[in-house]
């Protein structure tokens, strides 16, 4: 069987420690290298070492060298590092799974630049549920948009630092795209104050953070007389690492591109 060569960004990170489990516990991929930022602590340890089972691969800070050995790159890190990656593997011409969050609209033209040259699955949530429940909103939508109110309602573990989370933003587009609204015009971010009476058309978003919770996302569509909720809870990061190596095998049949988890679940 020929191997999957995967290298992985922020490889000490949350995600990253998740990823390097799910890819060992894999028949079909190899673990290629394990990046980290230059001055991390953990440079030259073995990337298995904090899982406790050591895997020969030692984390590096050398995106260059690391990553001619690999087909992918999957990224799940903080936008400064996402596009510094990027840089490297547009030159190196390697595939990316981008996970990260928080990009501003410049960014992500950035990365939609890039995949005129490599293959990139970027998605703000690798879980099948989350990407079902989006398809759920658009059928939601359709039926309900005029007589409803919209709100997006999202909790995260304490140490997240960007809100709303991606997720809950692409739920807004999802929505406002169904529901023929621009984003930008119809979204509240959290509500302080006198606010006067809720607008008919707009999108509201409230965001938690505490403790550790993997990630809930709920949409509410309150009427009168009676309230729907699409409710999707994570209950461990397990299942975005699943997801983003679904991405990673997804693109040995692409060579560039610009995808999404709709793509590679077949639900577009
Ligand atoms: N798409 C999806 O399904 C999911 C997306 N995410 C997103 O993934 C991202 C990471 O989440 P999580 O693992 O919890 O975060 P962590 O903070 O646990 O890990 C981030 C990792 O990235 C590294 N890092 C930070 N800044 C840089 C940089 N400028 N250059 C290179 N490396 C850097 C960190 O290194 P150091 O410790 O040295 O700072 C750390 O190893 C977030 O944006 C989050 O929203 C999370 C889960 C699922
Ligand atoms: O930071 C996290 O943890 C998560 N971030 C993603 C997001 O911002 O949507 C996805 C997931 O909910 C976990």
């Amino acid at each position: 069987m020929t191997l999957l060569n995967i290298a992985v960004a922020g490889s000490t990170g949350r995600m990253g420690r998740t990823l390097i489990e799910a890819i060992t516990e894999a028949e079909d991929l190899r673990l290629s290298a394990a990046l980290e930022q230059p001055g991390s602590q953990a440079l030259s340890q073995d990337a298995g070492a904090l899982l406790g089972t050591p895997c020969g691969i030692p984390i590096s800070s050398n995106h260059i060298d690391s990553l001619k050995t690999s087909d992918v790159l999957i990224d799940f890190t903080r936008p400064a590092g996402t596009l510094a990656y990027l840089a490297a593997c547009r030159e190196l011409n390697i595939k990316m799974v981008i996970g990260t969050t928080g990009f501003t609209a410049a960014e992500k033209m950035i990365i939609q630049d890039a995949a005129n040259e490599i293959a990139i699955v970027f998605a703000p949530n690798m879980s099948i549920g989350v990407n079902v429940l989006f398809k759920l909103l658009e059928v939601a939508t359709v039926a309900l948009q005029d007589d409803y109110d919209i709100e997006i309602i999202e909790a995260h573990h304490r140490h997240k630092v960007d809100a709303p989370s991606g997720t809950a933003l692409r739920m807004g587009e999802v929505i406002a795209q169904v529901a023929n609204r621009q984003l930008d015009q119809v979204a509240i971010y959290g509500r302080h104050g006198q606010t006067g009476e809720r607008a008919s058309d707009t999108i509201g978003f409230s965001t938690i953070r505490g403790g550790d919770i993997v990630g809930d996302h709920t949409a509410l569509f309150a009427g009168i007389g009676e309230r729907i909720e699409i409710t999707h809870k994570a209950n461990s990061r397990k299942t975005f690492a699943t997801g983003a190596l679904r991405a990673a095998r997804f693109l040995s049949a692409h060579k560039y591109g610009l995808f999404d988890m709709q793509d590679v679940l077949g639900l577009r």
